[in-house]
């Protein structure tokens, strides 16, 4: 995201435009979540933009849009369903998020009413599903709408009565009621139907949330009963009178009427027993087996609400206490290792679904055995020197896309029966020791190419993208190929026999089988064969030899050219020794532990065979040596500090680089020039004491004549 101005430095006419562009990025993710189900950030982003746009609303109330994200409910009503117009309409909630918010919110309400006693609110999980009201005249379901712009909703009524929870007549009801509450679908049910979806190559759901709402809203009611969801009522709309005198005392009417209350819905006395009630329900939240996002509040007496009354879009006398949104606690099930490329050991956690920040999250790395310990790679503690253990009870962070973590465990909900994780000292995949080697975090198996595990993960390294990049033989197929018993794929050079091995066998042929059609083979083959010509860089990396990166493989090619020259050098070199180690040493970027490694591989018989195998089938493309560089700046240790204001860092050293010159992060002695912009500070300063050559931005431009 761009970095966004803080709210109290806008101009006023920064703040309109900011006003503006909010509006239109909030309006795109509601159509996105309300409309088509289909979210296009995640809620913690969603909630973020819209905290921003209220903070810049109090700031500048003059600028407020007429039609302000603010006041605006849901989405209107999608295309193909027929309009209902809401007798009272539908509302949004108030968001809270912390403690603090709550006092004040109590403090609001107290204040409005000129209310010093005590006063009385329901609290009650706040449902992560829609929304959706349900009409009853004298007993019968006549219409079921959803919220839609909170005025308008769709007709979902055939949909509605295909659902179980939702009763089709009531005894003992009001002539008029409608009746409001959630619609939902529990975490087994969306694993059984995305599975369901996989299998029909329907398209499937990222969360409940959505697998409800693309569910309900169908125009075919038959797809809707085929989906297992479910209501739970909290609310109602219009009624010829009234249920109760409280809200908790209508909550116990709907339920006598037949319908689906939530069992965690307390009446609480003070904002202290409020907040002891969210935090039990935060801590049973993962094991509720549906999805929750907060705890609502609200006012308990029913004639204090009709004071309170409401604003554009929220009710005075409610507010949601939110769930942090990229935390949150489940179980720790199972840990299971995985066995990577290069033999890398890496636990994962399983673990009972929960949903984080809107994903449902049940798989988190635990990336090693001194983070499973409490340790850090220095030996020093974490979490407090707290071991995970299977069984427990851990909270889960996902930040971004990144793979979500375990942030902590919970020693007081440790089941007395757990055991301290013992990390495996051999391969799981092919009981080889698994070694540590010291000053490495990570325990690896020693299998190498007897090691199933490496072999296909190599292979799937072998045709990614910037390896061989083969169309049509991706992870899956090369997983497939792997097992396969008439065509097996064991090793890279197994590709490029693939097409001879299936014209040699008449019978099973590739095109007869499932997933497989004569002109998918034909392409594929084809694919194949235009691979054999192949740069030398992209060999060396697609090798996949542990510390060879596409950088260093590019370093490697363009210093040896040729396949008979790198291989050469890489057979004759001998560790720590002689001038084909110290020739490979003298390329600025391979240090020591890349070297060897190279020459772990190279050198050993079985690695070896594997590559003069691969190789026999192609035709190596020299990669031609770039002329020297001759630039005033070729061979020159570079620093950038401080703000440049003409290109990014990123592009200043991109363009340093490509004229020959060195950039380091820090400045050292062997710094020949420090290219300094506003706000330069330690850098600058230990530039002048070594009395290294330091320039502006503007005369580096001119420097390297790009002015
Ligand atoms: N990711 C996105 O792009 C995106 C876009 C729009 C909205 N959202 C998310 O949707 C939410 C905002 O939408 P909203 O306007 O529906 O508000 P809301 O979901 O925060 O609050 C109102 C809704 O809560 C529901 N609810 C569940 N349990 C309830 C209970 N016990 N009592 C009363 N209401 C209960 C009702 O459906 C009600 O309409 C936020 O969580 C936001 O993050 C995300
Ligand atoms: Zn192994």
């Amino acid at each position: 995201m761009v970095l966004e101005k803080p709210v109290d430095h806008l101009t006023e006419a920064e703040a309109a435009q900011e006003l503006a562009r909010l509006a239109a990025l909030l309006a795109d993710a509601n159509l996105a979540y309300h409309r088509d189900d289909a979210p296009a950030i995640d809620d913690a982003a969603y909630d973020a933009l819209k905290a921003r746009n209220r903070a810049i609303e109090a700031l500048f109330p003059e600028l407020k849009l007429g039609e302000s994200p603010s006041e605006q409910v849901g989405a209107a009503p999608a295309e193909g369903f027929a309009k209902v117009a809401h007798a009272v309409r539908m509302l949004s909630l108030e968001n809270a998020f912390d403690d603090a918010d709550i006092a004040d919110f109590a403090d609001r309400i107290r204040k409005f009413l000129g209310h010093a006693g005590d006063l009385a609110f329901t609290a009650e999980p706040k449902i992560d599903g829609l929304s959706l009201s349900l009409r009853y005249e004298n007993g019968i379901l006549i219409q079921a709408a959803t919220r839609g712009d909170g005025e308008m909703g769709e007709n979902v009524t055939d949909n509605a009565r295909t659902m179980a929870d939702i009763p089709q007549t009531l005894t003992g009801a009001p002539a008029v009621l409608e009746v409001r509450g959630e619609v939902y679908m529990t975490h087994d049910d969306f694993a059984a139907l995305n599975a369901r979806q996989v299998a029909s190559g329907g398209k499937t759901f990222a969360n409940p949330r959505n697998a409800a709402a693309g569910s309900l809203r169908q125009l075919d009611a038959a797809i809707t009963a085929a989906r297992p969801l479910r209501f739970f009522a909290y609310a109602w709309g219009e009624v010829s009178e009234p249920l109760a005198d409280t809200q908790f005392g209508a909550i116990t009417r709907l339920n006598a009427l037949g319908f689906t209350t939530n069992p965690l819905t307390h009446l609480c006395h003070s904002t202290e027993e409020l907040l002891n009630h969210y935090r039990a329900i935060e801590q049973q939240r993962a094991t509720l087996g549906y999805d929750i996002d907060g705890v609502v509040y609200k006012v308990n007496d029913l004639a204090l609400q009709r004071r309170l009354g409401f604003r554009s879009a929220t009710p005075r006398w409610a507010i949601a206490h939110k769930f942090p949104a990229q935390l949150a606690w489940t179980r720790l099930l199972a840990i299971d290792i995985q066995v990577g490329r290069t033999g890398a050991l890496s636990p994962v956690a399983r673990l009972a679904p929960v949903t984080v920040g809107g994903v449902v999250v049940a798989n988190a790395t635990l990336h090693n055995e001194d983070y499973i310990a409490g340790r850090d790679s220095k030996g020093g503690e974490i979490r407090g020197g707290k071991a995970i253990r299977i069984g427990d009870w851990v909270q889960i962070y996902r930040a971004g896309d990144v793979i979500p973590k375990i942030a902590d465990t919970d020693l007081a909900q440790r089941p007395v029966e757990s055991v301290p994780y013992v990390f495996p000292d051999t391969c799981p995949e092919c009981g080889s020791p698994a070694l540590r080697e010291p000053g490495d975090s990570v325990r690896r198996c020693s299998g190498g190419l007897i090691c199933p595990a490496q072999a296909v993960e190599r292979l799937k390294h072998f045709v990614s993208r910037n390896a061989f990049d083969i169309e049509g033989l991706g992870a899956k197929q090369v997983e497939m190929f792997f097992h396969d018993a008439d065509l097996p794929v064991k090793a890279p050079a197994d590709i490029f026999t693939l097409a001879a091995r299936d014209a040699a066998s008449p019978l099973r042929k590739l095109e007869n089988r499932d997933g497989f059609g004569k002109k998918s083979v034909t392409n594929l083959f084809a694919a194949i064969e235009e691979k054999r010509k192949i740069p030398l860089n992209r060999l060396i990396f697609a090798l996949g030899i542990r510390h060879v990166g596409e950088t260093s493989a590019a370093l490697l090619a363009t210093h040896y050219a040729t396949w008979a020259a790198f291989e050469g050098a890489m057979t004759a070199a001998r560790p720590g020794e002689g001038p084909e180690w110290d020739d490979l040493l003298a390329i600025d970027g391979v240090g020591r532990v890349l070297a060897e490694s190279l020459l772990a591989t190279f050198h050993n018989p079985a690695e070896r065979a594997a590559i003069d195998a691969l190789v026999a089938h192609l035709s190596v493309q020299e990669v031609t040596r770039r002329a020297p560089v001759t630039s005033p700046v070729a061979g020159k240790t570079v620093v950038f500090t401080g703000t440049l204001e003409k290109m990014s860092r990123h592009e200043a050293k991109a363009r340093a680089e490509a004229l020959g010159a060195k950039v380091a992060g820090s400045v050292s002695a062997k710094t020949d020039l420090v290219v300094a912009g506003p706000g330069a500070g330690s850098k600058a300063k230990q530039a002048e004491a070594l009395g290294v050559r330091m320039i502006d931005e503007d005369a580096w431009i001119a420097l390297i004549g790009e002015a």
